[in-house]
């Protein structure tokens, strides 16, 4: 038996890594966070030193991005500490470490699509936080993948679709049409981070370590994003708001976003044969899985 420790079991990516199917011979262990609070990297370095875990996935994260403006010492310890104590316990195991971080490493400037060696910048705290974490496992842990996302979506916890779901009560909704990113299903990430993890554990000498970028097909603003999900509702029967194109500077939020976090993934691609996923064809399934629950 092989035992991979999976923190964030919680969250988008950890409950769609524990729906897929894996092969026989792997366990997944999840501990709730009262079990193994991010919190206090001293108990994550001490709870990972003591068990036989064959590799570390690690996506627990502090995610609230406007939230984490004011509670930068809280956020810093969940995305960087914590990392920092789970990639130098996967070191001292001498097993593989994947790291999920994000399209927030970047400032947003660039105007193609970023490359994973492109300087960071980040612009807000959640964004600082999670780099931390980043340096952290490349330089604590040999044997490593830090896998960055974007715009994450699924039918369970919080993200864009739901919230404009539940504002769909709402005669108008304003949303920005500044920012340029992909959105990325959760099931999508929790299939390449298994099928990385798989290699890692099955082909090491076929399974670089590096910082990889993972993201879907189609590169949209949230205002379209926006349209997509309301089509989608309305074809479903269901009343929609209409919605006004907006820059940023007039929609404050505490933290500031960046206007372009389009990434290129064909680094992985050509390293791991794993292709972007579709998010189109992923929102109509998270509708669907909404609307029968
Ligand atoms: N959401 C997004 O749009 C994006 C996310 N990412 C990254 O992807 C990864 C997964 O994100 P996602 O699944 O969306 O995150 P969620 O916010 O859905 O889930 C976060 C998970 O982390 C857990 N967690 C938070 N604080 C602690 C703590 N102190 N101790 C233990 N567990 C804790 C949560 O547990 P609990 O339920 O108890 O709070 C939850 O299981 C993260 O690294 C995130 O930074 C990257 C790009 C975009
Ligand atoms: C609700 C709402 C948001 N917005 C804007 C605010 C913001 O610029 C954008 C998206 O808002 P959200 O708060 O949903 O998304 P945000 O929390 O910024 O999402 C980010 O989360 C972290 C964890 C990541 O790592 C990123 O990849 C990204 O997914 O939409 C509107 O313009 N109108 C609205 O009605
Ligand atoms: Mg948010």
């Amino acid at each position: 038996m092989r035992k991979i420790l999976i923190t964030g079991a919680t969250g988008q990516v950890g409950k769609a890594l524990a729906a897929l199917s894996w092969p026989d011979n792997i366990l997944l262990d999840m501990p709730a966070r009262q079990f193994l609070d991010l919190a206090n990297p001293d108990l994550v370095h001490s709870h990972v030193s003591s068990a036989d875990y064959s590799a570390i996935i690690n996506c627990g994260a502090y995610t609230a991005v406007d939230r984490a403006e004011d509670e930068p010492l809280e956020a810093y310890r969940i995305n960087g500490l914590a990392p920092a104590a789970l990639a130098k316990a996967a070191a001292g195991l001498a097993i593989p470490m994947l790291h999920v971080s994000t399209d927030y490493v970047f400032d947003g400037k660039k105007t193609d699509p970023y490359l994973e060696d492109d300087p960071i910048g980040p612009i807000s705290v959640y964004g600082a936080s999670k780099a931390s974490g980043e340096l952290a496992v490349r330089c604590l842990s040999a044997n490593h993948v830090i896998l960055r996302t974007s715009w994450v979506f699924s039918s369970v916890g919080t993200n864009f679709v739901k919230t404009m779901l539940r504002l769909s009560d709402r005669p108008q909704l304003r949303v920005v049409a500044d920012q340029h990113g992909c959105p990325t299903a959760a099931q999508d990430i929790a299939g390449a981070l298994r099928d990385i993890v798989l290699r890692k554990l099955d082909r090491p000498q076929d399974a670089p370590t590096g910082t990889y970028h993972f993201s879907s097909d189609e590169a949209t603003t949230w205002y379209d994003f926006a349209l997509a999900i309301f089509a989608m509702a309305k074809e479903a029967g269901l009343a929609v708001p209409s919605v006004e194109a907006i820059e940023t500077k007039d929609y404050p939020t505490a933290a500031r976003r960046p206007a372009n976090s389009v990434m290129s993934t064909a680094r992985l691609e050509r390293d791991y044969g794993i292709r972007p996923g579709q998010w189109r064809r992923a929102l109509k399934d998270t509708f669907a899985s909404l609307h029968q629950s």
